[in-house]
């Protein structure tokens, strides 16, 4: 079972902070903390893709590096010329990521068809939370990525769509899984703190909590522990040494991107559309790498 205590906590701590940040300060503090905890927990993919290649032979390093990079350009070309299928395929990529990463330990394995659709499920069901509760922030920011403006209804309607399926998935799970059912009602609630948290925060503040509390921080405790056989701060360091040339080389990368679009688009925009760029390959490394420890 995870302890999702921490996340909780520091939920609570964002809620609050919520009170005494400007909406302005809100976004500067939620940007800086996805520049830095969230990116940094993407950093590390190649050590992971080392890491299955030691474990398991069929798989070759320096082909992996590549296609890691070509997936990253490849989707940064998408992006560019057909932004809005890009961007419903990045949304749906994130759902079942965000959703892996939360529920991974939480499902039994003998579920796996169900497993990979609750999954699914819950990720996008968080997001369009997010969007459902900040609907007037996310079209700006998405008119600004793909030119087309969303009507509010579409937020709404597959918000609701979501909320039907996700109770539908969560009730057969509830009944046919031992595992998820000790967690079923904690989830729950927590779900509810996410949802007060999306309310009164700002889109990127919701975002940026929910993306380094709630994703990127047990991620980086799961890709320790997966690298290095157990979590200590010495493990920690490690990680975060490794994972310093990469968190460089994205952070001028989007330097370099600001400065060449910041007149067109927002900042907000270009950050998400870097984030898409590598949300692709990142996901299907820590996909191998959730198989590789099931198999375990
Ligand atoms: C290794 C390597 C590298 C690096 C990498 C990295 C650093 C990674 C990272 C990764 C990451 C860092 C990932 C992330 C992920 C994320 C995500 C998954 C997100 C999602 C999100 C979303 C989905 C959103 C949505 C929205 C909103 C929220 C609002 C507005 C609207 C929209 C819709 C946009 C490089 C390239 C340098 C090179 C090669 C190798």
């Amino acid at each position: 079972m995870k302890n999702h205590s921490i996340s909780i906590i520091t939920s609570f701590l964002g809620l609050w902070l919520t009170s005494f940040l400007q909406e302005e300060n809100q976004i500067i503090v939620g940007i800086i903390l996805i520049l830095t905890f969230g990116i940094v927990h993407g950093a590390n993919d190649i050590a992971i893709i080392n890491k299955i290649n030691t474990d398991n032979k069929t798989l070759n390093s320096s082909k992996m590096i590549f296609n890691y990079v070509l997936t990253v350009i490849i989707s940064a070309i998408l992006f560019f010329y057909i932004p809005l299928i890009t961007l419903i395929l990045f949304i749906t990529a994130s759902g079942y990521h965000f959703g892996e990463q939360h529920w991974s330990s939480m499902i039994s394995n003998e579920t796996s068809k169900i497993k990979s659709a609750f999954q699914l499920t819950y990720g996008l069901f968080v997001l369009l939370l997010l969007f459902y509760f900040n609907s007037t922030e996310v079209i700006i920011i998405v008119e600004s990525i793909t030119s087309h403006k969303l009507n509010s209804n579409v937020i709404e309607y597959a918000f609701y769509v979501l909320l039907v399926l996700l109770a539908l998935n969560w009730i057969y799970l509830y009944a046919n899984d031992k595992i998820f059912k000790s967690n079923a009602i904690a989830e729950l609630l927590y779900l509810i703190v996410l949802s007060i948290l999306f309310k009164v925060s700002s889109l990127i503040w919701g975002f940026a909590i929910y993306f380094i509390v709630w994703h990127s921080v047990p991620s980086l405790v799961d890709q320790i522990k997966f690298l290095y056989g157990g979590f200590t701060m010495k493990k920690l360091l490690r990680y975060i040494k490794t994972a310093l040339l990469y968190w460089i080389i994205s952070l001028v990368s989007l330097a370099i991107f600001y400065s060449l679009f910041h007149s067109t688009k927002l900042f907000e925009a270009l950050l998400f559309s870097f984030l898409a760029a590598v949300t692709f390959p990142h996901t299907i490394v820590i996909l191998n790498m959730f198989k590789i420890k099931k198999a375990e």
